[in-house]
């Protein structure tokens, strides 16, 4: 990604003694969708509201297109920004909510009305102009706001938590909607969530935050099969995070067991292995690379989730198919390949 169009550079900010963010360093290309992911505190918003100018770096700086914004005004910034709590004006009709940046801007009433008629198009709700925002649905107005946010042709899109108010299914569209739309305007976009399914389905450049630092950025796909450390292991998708010991050259002591595993660490080396729940796979009991115990047993729809005690440790297993009934407290083969292990340092 050469053609940086922001550069989040060094930024750390402090609340009173409080740090809530360390050196982020970030550079988000053109047209780029970000997603800002991470538990709650994790200062996720707060970096939304430094690069909207609403909070101010405490050392650091922000580069937009290679020119330093950090001292200008959220109004001199030219982004748009939709977050959680909307704030459209709900008295005012549709079309007034979606022209409201355009007539602060001073465009002529001929060029706010095709602004709106496209935009209105571009939703896929041309016939509500003129109703006021109080008579639409949650998922309605949400449209309205990113029209809003979108009908001033902003140089970022920035959503704080866009769609956390949404039932899951409007959600679900919504979310297909949001990243159709973002392809259309090639608009550079940065979103924070505290939703993993919605960062992966979402981002061209994921980046996950724990306590004000971000630990790791890149391709979704990447950063779910490749993660850097336990904590993006366990925080994307469903991981069993296990304590194990290097015994020797690509031998390593895990759940009781000996396995072959190829890990550039030190004989004795203590480690922490990652095991995503879907890779390990269920066997009759002698047909795998484990053998366990099954404690639990539960239907998730499309996935059945077991429990599995192995060697002193507490497995969580997703099979995808009906493996036929197991009852708790029988034995049953553990296999999973070495490639999907993740092995870190202690
Ligand atoms: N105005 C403020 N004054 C003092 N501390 C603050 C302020 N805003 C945020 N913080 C602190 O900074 C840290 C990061 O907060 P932030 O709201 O950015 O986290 P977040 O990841 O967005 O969390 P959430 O998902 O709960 O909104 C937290 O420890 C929070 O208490």
């Amino acid at each position: 990604m050469s053609d940086t169009h922001l550069h989040i550079n060094g930024v750390n900010k402090f609340f009173g003694q409080t740090q809530a963010l360390t050196d982020i360093d970030l550079k988000v290309a053109r047209g780029e969708f970000v997603c800002l992911l991470g538990p709650s505190g994790c200062g996720k918003t707060t970096l939304l509201r430094i690069i909207a100018g609403f909070e101010g770096a405490s050392s650091g700086s922000l580069q937009l297109d290679g020119t330093d914004i950090s001292a200008l005004s959220p109004d001199k910034r030219g982004f748009g920004m939709v977050f959680q709590s909307l704030a459209l004006f709900p008295h005012m009709s549709v079309a007034d909510n979606i022209a409201y940046g355009l007539k602060l801007r001073k465009a002529s009433r001929a060029e706010r009305r095709s602004r709106v008629e496209e935009l209105l198009n571009v939703i896929q709700l041309p016939h509500i102009a003129d109703r006021p925002v109080s008579a639409l649905s949650g998922g309605q107005r949400q449209r309205v706001a990113i029209a809003r946010a979108l009908a001033v042709r902003p140089k970022l899109f920035l959503l704080d938590e866009p769609l956390s108010a949404l039932d899951a299914k409007l959600r679900d569209a919504m979310q297909v909607e949001l990243r159709q739309l973002q392809r259309q305007f090639g608009v550079t976009t940065i979103l924070v969530t505290h939703d993993q399914t919605e960062a992966m389905m979402l981002a061209d450049n994921l980046v996950v935050m724990k306590d004000g630092v971000i630990r790791q950025s890149g391709n979704p796909s990447k950063v779910y099969r490749r993660p850097a450390d336990p904590f993006v292991a366990d925080f994307l998708g469903s991981a069993n995070i296990l304590d194990g010991q290097v015994l020797g050259d690509g031998v390593l002591r895990l759940m009781g067991h000996d396995l072959a595993v190829p890990a550039p660490f030190l004989r004795g080396s203590k480690v922490r292995v990652a095991l995503r729940s879907e890779d390990i796979t269920l066997r009759p009991e002698t047909g795998g690379v484990l053998t366990g115990t099954v404690e639990f047993v539960r239907d998730l729809g499309s996935q059945t989730e077991w429990i599995i005690a192995s060697g002193g440790d507490t497995l969580r297993v997703r099979t995808g198919r009906e493996i036929g009934a197991v009852p708790i407290g029988q034995k049953i083969g553990l296999d999973f390949s070495a490639d999907a292990l993740s092995v870190f340092p202690a």
